[in-house]
C-alpha cells in the first residue's frame, strides 16, 4: 500500500503477479523521468505548463471565471459548451461526478462540436429554440473541423435568434493567447475571451479555464477543485515508488505491460465515474500511443458491466490488468428498508448501507477477477467532492506523464490523430489536400 497523501495505492492484488524487486528495479528509471518532468529535460518539454499550474494559477482570472459564470447563470437557461478531445472531455468529467443524476437546477451545461453528426446538432438547434442560450466555443487552433462547424452553425442561430450585437454578448472564446484562426474571429466580433495557456496541451487543460468556465456554469466550486489538485502538486513530488503513489501506479503499469498485460480496464463501481474514465482514456490514450507502444486504456462501469463484460473479465484473454477507483467515505448513508415478507430475501442487509454493500461488490469482484487471472491495482479516494476530484485529476495527470516517459515516448504530443484528418480533408476536397 503506498499511502501518503490523499489517494492511496493499494497493491493487495498485484503482489501474486509482480514481484516487489521488479517495481524497485524501475526506481532509477522513475528518478531519470521525474528529472525529465521537474527540469524539462524530456520530449514534449514545451508542454509542462500543467505541472505548477494549481499552485500558480493566476487569482484574478480564477475570479473572472466566477465573474462569468455568475453573469451566464443570470442571463442564460443553456450554455453549449463546444469543443471535442480535450477541449471538452475534462469539464464533461467533472461535471458528471459532480452534479447530481437527477434534477439539476440551474444553468444547463450542454456539449457539442465532438462529432460532425447532423441528427445531433439539429435536435440541439431544436431544443434551445424558445430558450436563452450562450456558447462557450474552445478550441486551441480554431479549425479543429468538427469544433468549427459545431461553432458555425450554432453562431448562425444565434445570430438569427438575437442580432449581430446581442449573439456577440452571448459567445464566449477559449482559445490561445494570441495565434490561431479562433483568437483572431474574438479579437475581431469583441467576443469574452480566454486564454488556453501555451505550454499545456488539450488532454493536460481541465485545470485551465478549459475546464474551470464550463465547470463554474455548472455549479462546481472551482476553488475546492484548484485547492486540491494544488495539493496534489505538493504531495506527489518525492521520487520514492513506497511514497508517490502516482508514480508507484505508472511504474506497476509499465511492469504489467512488460509482461503483457497490455490492456488497462479502469473500473468503479460509482456510474458517475463514467465521464472521468472517457477523461482519462483520451489522456493516457493520446499520451502513450505512439511508436507501437502504449497500453490500450479502457473503461468500465460495475455492476452494470458485470452483466456484460464481466464474463470476459472473469475466462477472456489474460491481457488484461485492472485499475479499481473507489471513494472510501459513505457520504448517502442509503439504508436498505425492512421488508416484512422479504420475498427477495434481502433482509440480512437491512442494517447496512448500499455504500458498504457496493464496497463488498467491489472487493468480491477483485478476488473474483484476481482469481480469474487479472492483475488489479486499486486507487483508494477518501471523498468524493471537488477538492478531492482535483486531486485524482493531478494525480492522473502526473502518473501518465511518468508512464509515458518510463515507457520511452513523449507524453505531450499527438502526431497519429492528423491521419484522419488529412484523409477526411482530401475526400472532402478542400482546398490544398488535392493529393
Ligand atoms: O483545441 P483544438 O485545436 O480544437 O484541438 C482539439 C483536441 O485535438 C487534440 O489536439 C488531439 O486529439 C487534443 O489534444 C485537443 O484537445
Amino acid at each position: 500500500m503506498v499511502s501518503i497523501g490523499t489517494i492511496s495505492l493499494n497493491d493487495k492484488y498485484i503482489q501474486s503477479f509482480v514481484e516487489k524487486d521488479e517495481l524497485t528495479a524501475l526506481q532509477d528509471f522513475v528518478e531519470s523521468a521525474h528529472k525529465k518532468i521537474h527540469e524539462g529535460t524530456g520530449a514534449g518539454a514545451d508542454y509542462l505548463g500543467w505541472l505548477n499550474w494549481p499552485s500558480t494559477m493566476d487569482d484574478a482570472e480564477v475570479s473572472r471565471i466566477e465573474e462569468t459564470a455568475l453573469k451566464l447563470s443570470k442571463d442564460v437557461d443553456v450554455l453549449i459548451v463546444i469543443g471535442i478531445g480535450g477541449s471538452y472531455l475534462g469539464a464533461k468529467a467533472v461535471q458528471d461526478l459532480l452534479s447530481p443524476a437527477f434534477g439539476r437546477t440551474g444553468l444547463e451545461v450542454v456539449y457539442a462540436g465532438q462529432h460532425i453528426s447532423g441528427r445531433y446538432l439539429e435536435e440541439l438547434l431544436a431544443y434551445i429554440e424558445g430558450k436563452k442560450v450562450a456558447v462557450n466555443v474552445i478550441s486551441k487552433s480554431g479549425t479543429t473541423t468538427e469544433p468549427a462547424i459545431a461553432f458555425r452553425k450554432l453562431k448562425a442561430w444565434m445570430y438569427e435568434a438575437y442580432g449581430e450585437q446581442e449573439a456577440a454578448s452571448r459567445i464566449i472564446v477559449t482559445t490561445d493567447e494570441s495565434a490561431g484562426a479562433l483568437r483572431k474571429t474574438a479579437d475581431e466580433a469583441g467576443y469574452v475571451s480566454f486564454v488556453i495557456p501555451g505550454d499545456i496541451g488539450g488532454r493536460y487543460s481541465v485545470l485551465t479555464p478549459v475546464g474551470l468556465l464550463p465547470l463554474a456554469a455548472a455549479g462546481v466550486d472551482i476553488r475546492q477543485l484548484l485547492s486540491g489538485a494544488k495539493q496534489a502538486e505538493a504531495d506527489l513530488i518525492s521520487t520514492n515508488l513506497e511514497e508517490n503513489a502516482a508514480y508507484a501506479y505508472a511504474a506497476y503499469r509499465q511492469v504489467l505491460n512488460a509482461r503483457g498485460y497490455s490492456t488497462e480496464v479502469m473500473a468503479s463501481f460509482e456510474p458517475a465515474m463514467a465521464g472521468m474514465n472517457e477523461w482519462w482514456k483520451q489522456l493516457f490514450g493520446e499520451s502513450e500511443g505512439k511508436q507501437g507502444k502504449g497500453i490500450f486504456p479502457a473503461s468500465v462501469i460495475y455492476s452494470t458491466d458485470l452483466h456484460s463484460l464481466g464474463q470476459y473479465l472473469q475466462n477472456g484473454r489474460r491481457m488484461l490488468f485492472e485499475t479499481m477507483v473507489s471513494f472510501t467515505e459513505d457520504q448517502q448513508q442509503s439504508q436498505i428498508p425492512f421488508d416484512e415478507e422479504d420475498g427477495d430475501g434481502l433482509n440480512y442487509l437491512v442494517d447496512k448501507t448500499l455504500h458498504e454493500v457496493n464496497q463488498q461488490a467491489l472487493n468480491a469482484t477483485a478476488m473474483a477477477h484476481h482469481d480469474g487471472g487479472v492483475p488489479i491495482l486499486q486507487l483508494e479516494i477518501p471523498k468524493l467532492d471537488a477538492h478531492h476530484t482535483g486531486y485524482l485529476l493531478y494525480f492522473f495527470m502526473k502518473a501518465c506523464a511518468m508512464s509515458a516517459y518510463l515507457s520511452g515516448v513523449n507524453p505531450f504530443d499527438q502526431p497519429g490523430v492528423e491521419q484522419y484528418k488529412q484523409n477526411m480533408f482530401q475526400l472532402l476536397g478542400k482546398p490544398g489536400y488535392e493529393k
